[in-house]
């Protein structure tokens, strides 16, 4: 199956912890080439973010970055030309908001997103009730679309999101915006071990997974980690795609070391 889920299912089966880094699409002239630095350490997916003017669910560093990619001209269209050129093995997953989807209306953008390559897609902002269609457009155009799961989200919703969604589930950690933080929050844990007993789907949790610690404790629970704002704080201040890959690579490495320790306590 080379559809994202297929890829991500296949990868927990040999027994990896799942490492999905994020760029920003346009935030700068080569930032194709994050993904590529991405994907030589050992990324088992690929985030690529639409800016978006109004990302409601964005703290400062995110905000920033897609500031900083508007500012240079960038645009949804723009960036799926530039990612339809790129060759990676990895699966794509592009995140953006529910306005800059249907705008151009739910089947186009899916026909855009297929014919850049993209497997999968998140609208955090989307509510349940009102994904149908684009469940229905993406499902069509061959894109998983992920739906999202909060602390705050009832039982029954969390058995509905882990029914309906595709490609993964993405565990929102905490009720706040993205951004970095000093720990993990135990939200997270809690909602990732919800998730796991009600859907067989990969669980990857996201927001403030910011250290290579952090992944490694989300993993004891969920099946992999979204990893942001520590990332694209270093693009912000510079750092190329070899720096900010390095960093990916300590996460990637802390994982695959976790998960060759045993399970289970003494
Ligand atoms: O930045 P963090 O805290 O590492 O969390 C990932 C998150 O930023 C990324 O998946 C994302 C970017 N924009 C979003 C908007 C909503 C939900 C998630 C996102």
């Amino acid at each position: 199956m080379n559809t994202l889920e297929g890829r991500l299912r296949s990868a927990r089966h040999q027994g990896r912890k799942l490492l999905a880094p994020y760029v920003t699409g346009g935030i700068s002239d080569d930032w194709t080439r994050y993904l590529a630095a991405y994907q030589d350490a050992g990324a088992d997916a690929v985030e690529i973010g639409l800016p978006f003017s109004d990302p409601m669910l964005d703290g400062g560093t995110i905000q920033e970055a897609s500031d900083r990619a508007l500012a240079r001209g960038a645009s949804a269209d723009r960036i799926l030309a530039e990612l339809a050129e790129v060759d990676l093995t990895v699966p794509r997953v592009v995140m953006t908001y529910t306005n800059l989807v249907v705008r151009q209306g739910v089947e186009t953008f899916c026909g855009k997103l297929r014919d850049a390559g993209v497997s999968g897609l998140i609208v955090p902002d989307l509510p349940l009730g009102e994904s149908g269609e684009l469940e229905g457009a993406a499902a069509a155009s061959g894109v998983d679309l992920v739906l999202l799961a909060a602390p705050s989200t009832s039982p029954e919703r969390l058995r509905e999101i882990g029914e309906r969604s595709r490609g993964f589930v993405y565990a929102v950690s905490l009720m706040g915006t993205t951004g970095e933080r000093d720990q993990l929050a135990e939200s997270g844990l809690a909602l990732a071990r919800a998730l796991k007993a009600v859907t067989d789907r990969p669980v990857l949790l996201g927001f403030g997974v910011s250290r290579p610690a952090h992944a490694v404790q989300a993993c004891r629970t969920g099946d992999g980690v979204v990893v942001a704002s520590a990332l694209m704080r270093r693009v912000i201040d510079g750092a190329g795609p070899a720096e900010v890959g390095a960093d990916v690579d300590a996460m990637r490495t802390e994982l695959d070391r976790s998960a060759d320790e045993p399970t289970g306590s003494p």
